[in-house]
């Protein structure tokens, strides 16, 4: 049976026999000059001893050894020639210090240790990428060796024991799935009239509900547009169109936001320390996660039996009737259990990114009238009012693109992406870093990059356009992170973006009630989005007529 010790990672696996292997390392002198028998009986003369030596230093003195000790263990745990990093405590490592304000903390240890640097997260080392080089140099060029995720950590085990996309880790298994996965979102929409139009309804939806405010204030934009983006995706995977207040679609929003929630204040320390769950009063916390998760799964495997039931072989509704579709057939996807977790992963990452990245999007067209107002004048010249905007208007629209494309460089909405691990060991910068390490990729610094982008916290979405006027690719845009586990959702999510944007800024103009303090865009909340500090907007109405008013 696992006991909570043996839930280590794979890096400490063994770690008795790590520590001794460092003690009789030829380079640490005397003590590689010692036979096996001589170190035992030496050891146990020196464990007495610290006893004696304990029972006269008295309670203060004990604690003090002991920090000094598990320090010594701490060291000797260090792998050789592993990125340098700031000295933590015992047991925790460095969580006491980052856990104030991660995203800033890590970016400052950034600058004092280099752009490859490393933290412990409780017994864990952790190596941090920071800018662009750092993380095209590892993600990019060695995106083999950089392609796993630490989906042995408790909770991610419990979610998905590394099947579906997000935590599946045995490499054929992940390309099968992908493909799968691409090849749908291409059958289903990508590339066809389907999804555009799908989108396009919940944007007007969208707009409909903000219309409703009756041009008061609005504090609730986020969970509106979390709503728009789980009808997209939902529609994609269950091939149904929910209305808001539909009971099923409430709980699969509510749960969802809940799980976000309570795996940023309970369940990254769970993984952290997964012994947790065996703790009087705190393993009640670590059981509302799985609660919620089980919740989920639950309605998730609801929806698949009733696809069950009710499907027609070779004529697939949506992505579950593909899935039992490509079941039945040679050289794709071939394990069922892999169709929840999939779901799942498609669902949670789907939901919150977008409709996040629109909220900022929303915020920051209330703070930069005069970027709103070039949106606005391009939209109208090209598309007008008198229709919303579709993908193929996109190449007459520049000035929108460039600038939804720096609205997501300079928010962040995901800015320590999902975490990977090194799948065989690795060396980067000179540096070696051992398999099974945990990576996380700061795409904050990527994007803040000044080598790469000039005055990076300024908002200016003309540094997308060149000369030509044409919008132009640039090298360290990365907001869908890259190499293996590039977002697979990338191209839906652009779609979603630019009609979700165009739509509403054809039919508003978002502007600060008066007198509102400006929010401080520096200030965003992170979970596992980052998302804008609170704050109200107005949507002043720009188009006439009824379109709004019966959607
Ligand atoms: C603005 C919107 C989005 C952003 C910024 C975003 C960003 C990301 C990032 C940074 C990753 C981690 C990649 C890595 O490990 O290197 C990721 C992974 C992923 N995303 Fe997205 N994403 C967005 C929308 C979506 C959507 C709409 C979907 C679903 C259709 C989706 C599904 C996924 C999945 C399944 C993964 C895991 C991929 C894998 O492990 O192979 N994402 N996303």
């Amino acid at each position: 049976m696992e006991t909570p010790c043996r839930r280590i990672s794979e890096q400490n696996q063994d770690w008795w026999g790590k520590v001794l292997g460092r003690i009789k390392n030829p380079g640490l002198g005397i003590a590689s000059m010692l036979h096996d028998e001589v170190t035992i009986v030496a050891g146990g003369i020196v464990l007495i001893l610290l006893a004696r030596f304990l029972l006269i230093l008295g309670p203060m003195g004990t604690l003090l050894m002991t920090t000094l000790l598990l320090l010594s263990v701490q060291w000797l745990l260090r792998p050789r020639n592993f990125p340098p990093g700031p000295w933590g405590l015992p047991l925790l490592g460095n969580l006491h210090q980052i856990a104030v304000d991660p995203l800033k903390i890590m970016t400052e240890y950034g600058k004092k240790y280099g752009e490859v640097y490393s933290i412990r997260i409780g017994m864990d080392n952790v190596v941090i990428l920071c800018g662009w080089d750092a993380f095209k140099e590892a993600i990019v060029n060695k995106a083999d060796e950089f392609r796993l995720r630490p989906s042995h950590l408790y909770i991610y085990k419990e979610y998905a024991d590394s099947r579906g996309i997000g935590f599946v880790n045995d490499a054929t298994t992940h390309k099968l799935n992908r493909k799968f996965v691409l090849k749908t979102l291409k059958e289903f929409g990508l590339g066809k009239q389907t999804l555009e139009e799908d989108i396009a309804q919940e944007a007007r939806y969208l707009c409909h509900q903000i219309y409703r405010h009756d041009g008061k204030p609005i504090g609730m934009m986020g969970s509106m547009l979390t709503k728009s983006s789980a009808g997209i995706i939902l529609r994609l995977v269950f091939g149904k169109h929910y209305e808001w207040d539909d009971p099923e679609f409430k709980l699969f929003v509510g749960n969802i936001t809940r799980g976000f929630d309570l795996m940023t204040m309970y369940g990254a320390i769970f993984n952290v320390y997964p012994w947790l769950r065996y703790i009087p009063y705190v393993k009640s916390l670590g059981q509302a996660v799985m609660d919620n998760m089980s919740d989920f799964k639950k309605l998730i495997l609801e929806k698949i039996e009733q696809h069950r039931n009710s499907r027609v072989t070779g004529q697939p509704r949506d992505l579950v009737d593909a899935f039992f579709d490509e079941l039945e057939e040679e050289n794709g996807v071939n394990d069922v259990s892999h169709l929840l977790p999939m779901v799942a992963d498609l669902l949670t990452a789907g939901m919150e990114t977008t409709a996040t990245t629109l909220n900022w999007a929303a915020l920051y067209m209330a703070l930069y009238p005069n970027v709103q107002q070039k949106v606005q004048e391009e939209l109208e010249a090209a598309v007008g009012k008198d229709r919303t905007p579709t993908l193929a208007d996109v190449p007459k629209l520049p000035f929108t693109e460039a600038t939804i494309k720096e609205l997501q460089r300079i928010c962040n909405v995901a800015p320590l992406a999902v975490p990977r691990m090194t799948a065989t060991d690795v060396e980067l910068r000179g540096y070696r870093i051992p398999k099974g390490t945990q990576v996380c990729m700061n795409l904050y610094t990527v994007h803040m990059d000044p080598k790469y982008f000039a005055e990076p916290e300024v908002f200016n979405p003309n540094r997308f356009l060149g000369d030509d006027g044409k919008v132009q690719k640039m090298e360290a845009f990365a907001p869908f992170s890259a190499g293996r586990r590039v977002c697979i959702g990338e191209q839906m999510a652009r779609n979603e973006l630019m009609i979700f944007f165009t739509t509403m800024m054809t039919h508003f103009t978002f502007k600060l009630p008066e007198g509102a303090p400006a929010p401080d865009t520096s200030k965003g909340k992170l979970g596992i989005t980052l998302s804008p500090p609170d704050f109200e907007v107005l949507a002043v109405r720009r188009t006439t007529g009824d379109i709004l008013e019966s959607i």
